[in-house]
C-alpha cells in the first residue's frame, strides 16, 4: 500500500533542496533528483512546479516512458490520498483506445470479411510476444547498433516465428507455430500480415531489418530453387536461427538494373566449383550474415548462387541513416567459391529466381509501411491533445486537424487496399499471383510509402524541433522521418514501381478496346 498523502503536504515541499510534485495523483520528491534532472533545476523550482500538481506541465515535455524508467520510478513516495492515477501505462497485447491507432479489424465495433477468430488469437499472442520480447529490445538496439540477441532469435525460433515470416508454404510442415495456436495448414497470409504489422509497431526501422530480414529475402531462392541436398542442409539451420543468410543482388554499379550488375561468376577448371569475383553494396544483414544469395553475371546470362562465408568473403558495415542493427554490408568476392551445386535455379536464370522473390518481398513491406505510418497518426493524435500552444490544445488548430486528416485518409487507404491484396494472395496460385498481382503490388508500395513520406513530413511539422529531436516526446517522429526513404527505395524505388505497374496493365489492354 502507498503512502498516501494531502496536497497541503505536498505543497510544503516547494524550496531548493526540498521539492515534490504530483504527477497523476503520484507524488514524487525530486529533492535529490533536481541536480539530475535533463531539463535542468530552474524548471523544477518554478513555484508553478515546486511542491504544486504539475502533471500538465510534466506530459507536455515527457513522455509517460521515462516514469516507468526505474531510476526515476522510485522517485515517487506516495499518493495523494482519495485521488486516482487516470493514467495508464501501455501493457504488453494491449490494443490501443486512441482513434485510429488500430486497423479497424481491431477496433471494438468495426467489422471485417477477411479475418478469422483464428487471426485474432494469432493477433493478440503475437502483439503479447513483440511488446514483451521484440519492442524492448528494438530500442536499445536501434540506438547502439549490435546486431540481434541470440537470447532473441531463440525465443522467435521457439515459436518458429523465422518460419512463418517466410509466409505459407511447405516450409511449414511439421512445425509447431506459435505454440500450436495455428495449424501449419491453416497459416495463411493474412497470419504473415499480422505478423510484419505488429513488428512495425516497434517504431525501430533498422533493428526492424535487423530482425532477420535478409532471411525473407535470401532465403526463398534457396526453398523455390536449391536442389534436395542443398536446402536439407541450409533450410534447417536458418529456420532455426542457428545461422543467417542475406540477399547479395545489388551493387555499387546497379541496383534497380539486374542486368548491369558486375559480380561474376565462372566455373573452375575441373567444372565443380564456382569462382567468385566482385563486390555488392546495401546488403542487409550481410554483416552477421553465413550465407550469401549472391546474383552474379555468368557465361549464359544472370545466375544466382548460394555462396558461404570463407576465404574471398569479406563484409564490412555501411554507415546508412538507419541502425548499424541491420548489419548493412559491403561485400567483397575475392576468387571466393561455392560449389556448383549451390546453382539457384537455371544457369542463366537468375532473372526467373530473382522475380519470382520480388512480390513477396513488396507485399512484406506494405504491411509494414502501412503500420508504420499508423503509429505515426497515433503519436501525432496525442501529442496535438497533450500539448498546448497560445493557451489551446494543438489539435483545436484548423491546420493541425487538416494535417491529421490526411495522415488518417493514408493510412486507412493503404490498409485498405494492402488487404484486399492479401485476399486476393490466400485465393490465387503462386503462378496467378505473379501473373496478376505483380502491379497490384507494386502500385500498392509505392503509393504506401509515399503517403508515409508525406505523414513524415507532416509530423515534423506538428511536433516542430521535437520532430527533429533523437530522444524525448518526438523521437519516433524524427527516427520515421529520418528512415522513411529505406521504405521507399528498398524493393524498388517508386518510380520504378510506378512504371513496372502501368507497363503491366498496358500489356493486359485488350486489342480491341477502343473509345
Ligand atoms: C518525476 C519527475 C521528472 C522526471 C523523472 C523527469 C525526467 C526528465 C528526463 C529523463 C528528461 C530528458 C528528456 C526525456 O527523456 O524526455 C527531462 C527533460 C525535461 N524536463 Fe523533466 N522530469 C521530471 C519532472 C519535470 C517537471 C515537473 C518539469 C517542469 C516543467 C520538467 C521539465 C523538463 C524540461 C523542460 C525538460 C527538457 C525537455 C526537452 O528538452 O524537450 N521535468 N526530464
Amino acid at each position: 500500500m502507498s503512502k498516501q498523502f494531502t496536497f497541503e503536504e505536498v505543497a510544503k515541499h516547494n524550496k531548493p533542496g526540498d521539492i515534490w510534485i504530483v504527477v497523476d495523483a503520484k507524488v514524487y520528491d525530486l529533492s535529490r533528483f533536481q541536480n539530475l534532472h535533463p531539463g535542468g533545476v530552474a524548471v523544477l523550482n518554478d513555484e508553478e512546479i515546486a511542491g504544486q500538481d504539475a502533471t500538465e506541465a510534466f506530459f507536455a515535455l515527457h513522455r509517460q516512458e521515462v516514469l516507468e524508467k526505474p531510476q526515476y520510478k522510485r522517485l515517487q513516495i506516495g499518493v495523494i490520498a482519495g485521488e486516482q492515477s487516470v493514467i495508464k501505462a501501455p501493457v504488453p497485447g494491449q490494443i490501443s483506445q486512441v482513434p485510429y491507432a488500430e486497423p479497424t479489424w481491431l477496433v471494438n465495433g468495426f467489422h471485417s470479411p477477411y479475418y478469422t477468430e483464428n487471426h485474432r488469437k494469432f493477433q493478440v499472442a503475437v502483439r503479447q510476444f513483440v511488446d514483451e520480447h521484440i519492442y524492448p529490445e528494438a530500442q536499445i538496439k536501434e540506438e547502439d547498433g549490435t546486431r540481434i540477441s541470440q537470447e532473441l532469435v531463440d525465443r522467435m525460433t521457439a515459436l518458429n516465428f523465422h518460419a512463418m515470416r517466410l509466409g505459407p508454404g511447405k516450409h511449414l510442415k511439421g512445425l509447431t507455430l506459435m505454440n500450436g495456436l495455428v495449424k501449419p495448414e491453416e497459416f495463411d497470409y493474412f497470419h504473415e500480415l499480422i505478423i510484419n504489422q505488429e513488428v512495425a509497431r516497434c517504431g525501430a526501422r533498422g533493428f526492424g531489418d535487423g530482425l532477420l530480414s535478409g532471411k525473407v529475402i535470401g532465403l526463398p531462392p534457396v526453398l523455390n530453387f536449391g536442389s534436395d541436398e542443398l536446402k536439407a542442409r541450409v533450410v534447417p539451420e536458418v529456420l532455426q536461427g542457428k545461422k543467417f543468410i542475406c540477399l547479395a543482388i545489388s551493387e555499387a554499379h546497379a541496383g534497380s538494373d539486374v542486368m548491369g550488375l558486375q559480380t561474376t561468376a565462372v566455373k573452375s577448371e575441373d567444372g565443380k566449383e564456382w569462382i567468385i569475383n566482385g563486390t555488392k553494396k546495401w546488403i542487409t544483414n550481410g554483416t552477421f550474415a553465413d550465407y550469401f544469395t549472391v546474383g552474379c553475371k555468368t557465361e549464359d546470362g544472370f545466375t544466382v548462387i548460394l555462396v558461404e562465408r570463407g576465404e574471398g568473403v569479406e563484409t564490412k558495415p555501411i554507415k546508412t541513416s538507419y541502425s548499424a542493427s541491420a548489419g548493412t554490408a559491403y561485400i567483397t568476392f575475392d576468387n571466393a567459391r561455392a560449389p556448383i551445386g549451390n546453382t539457384l535455379g537455371e544457369e542463366g536464370g537468375g532473372i526467373f529466381v530473382m522475380l519470382s522473390n520480388f512480390n513477396h518481398e513488396r507485399w512484406v513491406m506494405c504491411c509494414s509501411s502501412a503500420r508504420a505510418q499508423r503509429a505515426i497518426v497515433e503519436e501525432c493524435l496525442k501529442w496535438s491533445a497533450q500539448r498546448k500552444a497560445f493557451g489551446k490544445p494543438l489539435n483545436s488548430l484548423a491546420i493541425i486537424r487538416a494535417k491529421l486528416a490526411a495522415m488518417i485518409s493514408r493510412a486507412e487507404s493503404t490498409q485498405n487496399w494492402l488487404e484486399n491484396i492479401t485476399y486476393q494472395m490466400c485465393n490465387m496460385s503462386y503462378k496467378q499471383q505473379a501473373g496478376k498481382l505483380a502491379g497490384q503490388i507494386a502500385f500498392l508500395k509505392a503509393y504506401s510509402t509515399s503517403c508515409g513520406q508525406e505523414t513524415a513530413t507532416d509530423a515534423v511539422q506538428i511536433f516542430g524541433g521535437r520532430g527533429i529531436t533523437r530522444t524525448g516526446m518526438g523521437r519516433f517522429i524524427e527516427h520515421y522521418h529520418r528512415t522513411i526513404g529505406f521504405d521507399a527505395l528498398l524493393g524498388g524505388a517508386e518510380d520504378v514501381l510506378r512504371d513496372l505497374g502501368v507497363r503491366q496493365a498496358l500489356r493486359g489492354m485488350p486489342k480491341d478496346a477502343k473509345l
